[in-house]
């Protein structure tokens, strides 16, 4: 059967288990509030908003997952779309794979999306599921950078850095997520690649140390990361303009 031939079960796993120690003293980054509403319910509706995924998977800050199910349980989701809810582990890593074990077995397909990415449009999760779906193994939506980024010889806080490169900036992109995944491949790399060497900061980089190719479409300037503050401020201005747009 060829690639494009065969069906296709897609299910979104969330990491939502930060402690968000970057944007400060609070609850869990994904259970903050983002126009009223916690960031990790926007970034359970943008995977669902894509008709292609018909489970969502959320990994819970490990002690929380009967609230995160309740909290899911109090917003409504699209009637097609399912959810589970498993407790998360020490790093992004971690909490990724187990949420890869929980996978039913019918699933083929798997996008991989920060809880921190609350804002990521319809339109960019439907690119990578897309790109899964016509046969490519693993798929990363980037962006050109704005910045020239410097490689250095990384010293004490606050002391010079010397500058050991400058990469080609027009060879780099910026990688968000959703990243999409053949299921095999995905499970492959947290079952090989996590037990030995250095932790990925994302599951694409797992994937590349397979060997195996990953590609990127086009990301997209919503889906950036709440990480910092500043980030927050963003999310709160985009989505108020998006509320106006929409008139309500
Ligand atoms: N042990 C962890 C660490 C991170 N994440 C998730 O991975 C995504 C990306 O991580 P990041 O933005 O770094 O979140 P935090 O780890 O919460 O942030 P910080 O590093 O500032 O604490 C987030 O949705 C976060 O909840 C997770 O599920 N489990
Ligand atoms: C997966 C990711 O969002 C791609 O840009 C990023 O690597 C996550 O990094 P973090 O430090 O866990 O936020």
């Amino acid at each position: 059967m060829s690639e494009e031939a065969r069906p296709h079960r897609t299910a979104a796993v969330i990491p939502a288990a930060g402690r968000g120690v970057r944007l400060g003293p609070g609850a869990p980054k994904a259970l903050r509030a983002l126009g009223g509403t916690p960031m990790l319910i926007h970034a359970v509706r943008a995977m669902a908003a894509s008709r292609a995924v018909s489970l969502v998977v959320v990994v819970a800050p490990p002690d929380g997952a009967p609230g995160v199910k309740n909290l899911l349980d109090e917003h409504a989701l699209p009637e097609r779309t399912d959810y589970l809810v498993v407790p998360g582990g020490e790093t992004r890593q971690e909490s990724v794979r187990r949420g890869v074990e929980a996978l039913p077995g019918d699933i083929t397909a798997v996008l991989v999306h920060d809880a921190a990415r609350p804002l990521v449009p319809v339109e960019t999760v439907d690119a990578v599921v897309e790109a899964v779906h016509a046969g490519a193994p693993a798929v990363v939506p980037g962006l050109p950078l704005a910045d020239t980024v410097k490689e250095v010889e990384p010293r004490g806080k606050g002391e010079p850095e010397p500058v050991v490169a400058t990469p080609e900036r027009s060879l780099l992109r910026a990688v968000q997520t959703p990243q999409g995944f053949d299921r095999e491949i995905l499970q492959r790399a947290h079952g090989t690649v996590a037990a030995v060497g250095e932790g990925a900061t994302d599951c694409a980089g797992m994937v590349e140390r397979l060997g195996a190719p990953v590609v990127i479409v086009p990301g997209h300037e919503e889906a950036f990361k709440v990480t910092r503050p500043l980030d927050l401020v963003l999310a709160e201005a985009v989505l108020a303009r998006r509320r106006a747009n929409d008139g309500f």
